[in-house]
């Protein structure tokens, strides 16, 4: 039975929800879910946005042979060619023989990569700022190449003002029966889900969703509609403001968040002590993750979110304990910056761990890192208190600088 819901009069989503794949792309883990949209466009022509993932295709084809009506579908617009939006175009070449598929030169090319149906005849290939009129309605086509994939292009529905931003703007997390961000408490779970899906899946790309962004910069927008998660239509400032922040690598606060790995207690009795004395002295809000069992998707979001980051490790086999190593890489390769980061090591007989994470640190961009730097052995003494309380003053002054 199909289950579509009304963005407005002539526009459906025709998508749908996967509450049963536990890993995202096979990396990230999505306990709320994640969804997959898709709009048809009814005008004197009608126009599909995108397709969905393989696990959902049966109710996306109930959905869409519903939402036509017996109607014919004429275009269907590839915005993005990463297979969780792609699963269905030789279904629809196939039910629908008039159907042309609309794209850039590197979608088809991708298309071809991916699948060996017949294209013959059935393409319309358009370079930037065409438009392709349905009726009232006028699609525009406007590239943002890398936001994630080279071939990315959004579509902005001219007559409505929609912007249809491929995987930008996206979530992980299913719909609960609500579309609309209006719909939902944004700051209940959707927010930190928002933010980890751009940090770990758009994140590396902040110069290219800033041209993206100052592409659109002109351009009236009343409604963006995403492939994964909710249509934006009346928080769209606070979103914009979000990826400002996120796509110039600007933190959104100033707080700490403190990453540690342990095995044995020593470094985490330190943390607790260490992050007991920053609330002593006011601090607020300091968010905790044990590198161990938090997954790293979820500590790159909160870098992406906090000014002031420490890492508290020990040495192992004479490097970083491999899942902060883990998560130094994951900063490095998503192209993180401009942080303040402390440090603290721990080791038995020949800590080394703090000189090695500043190493990597270097390796990224306008990353300050605070002196003292601790150096643990074994368990923490009286003697090393005093380094402690350095690192949390010196934390609490970099905190309240301008
Ligand atoms: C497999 C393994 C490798 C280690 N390698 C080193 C090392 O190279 N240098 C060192 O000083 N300590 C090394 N250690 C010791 C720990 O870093 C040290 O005991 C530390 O205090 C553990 O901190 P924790 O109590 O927070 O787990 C190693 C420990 C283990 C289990």
């Amino acid at each position: 039975m199909y289950c579509t819901r009304a963005v407005s009069d002539a526009v459906t989503w025709v998508g749908g929800n996967d509450r049963r794949l536990s890993l995202f792309e096979n990396l990230f883990p999505i306990p709320r879910g994640v969804t997959y949209n898709s709009y048809l466009i009814l005008d004197e022509k009608t126009a599909l946005i995108d397709t969905v993932d393989a696990s959902i295709s049966r109710q996306f084809l109930e959905n869409i042979m519903h939402t036509l009506a017996g109607r014919h579908l004429d275009y269907l617009v590839v915005n993005h060619m990463e297979p969780d939006h792609c699963a269905n175009i030789e279904e629809l070449l196939l039910r629908f023989p008039e159907l042309k598929v609309v794209g850039n030169a590197k979608t088809f090319t991708l298309m071809r990569q991916f699948y060996d149906f017949d294209l013959e005849g059935r393409i319309i290939t358009v370079v930037e700022n065409d438009t392709l009129s349905l009726g009232a309605h006028t699609l525009r086509f406007v590239f943002t190449p890398m936001v994630h994939w080279p071939e990315v292009m959004m579509t902005y529905e001219e007559h409505e003002h929609i912007l249809f931003s491929a995987d930008a703007f996206g979530s992980f997390g299913a719909l609960n029966g609500h579309l609309f961000d209006d719909e939902i408490d944004f700051e209940c779970g959707w927010m930190a889900d928002t933010r980890r899906y751009y940090g770990n899946i758009v994140g590396k790309y902040g110069p290219q969703v800033q041209a993206a962004l100052n592409k659109l910069s002109g351009v009236e927008i009343r409604m963006v509609c995403p492939l994964h998660g909710p249509v934006w239509r009346s928080g769209l400032d606070r979103l914009l403001d979000k990826y400002r922040h996120w796509s110039t690598y600007t933190p959104e606060e100033r707080s700490v968040a403190v990453f540690y790995g342990s095995m044995y207690g020593d470094t985490e009795n330190a943390v607790n002590i260490l992050t007991s004395r920053l609330a002593e002295a006011g601090v607020k809000n300091i968010a905790v993750y044990d590198v161990s069992s938090t997954h790293v998707s979820t500590m790159i979001a909160e870098v992406f979110r906090c000014s002031h980051l420490v890492l508290a490790a020990p040495t192992y086999n004479n490097g970083v304990y491999p899942a902060m190593l883990n998560l130094l890489h994951d900063m490095k390769a998503l192209n993180l910056q401009n942080r303040t980061v402390a440090l603290m090591e721990n080791g038995s007989w020949a800590p080394s761990c703090a000189r090695q994470m500043r190493a990597l640190l270097e390796e990224m961009k306008s990353m300050e890192i605070l002196e003292p730097v601790v150096t643990l052995k074994s368990a923490l003494k009286d003697d090393s208190l005093a380094q402690l309380d350095a690192l949390r003053d010196a934390l609490i002054a970099s905190l309240m600088a301008e």
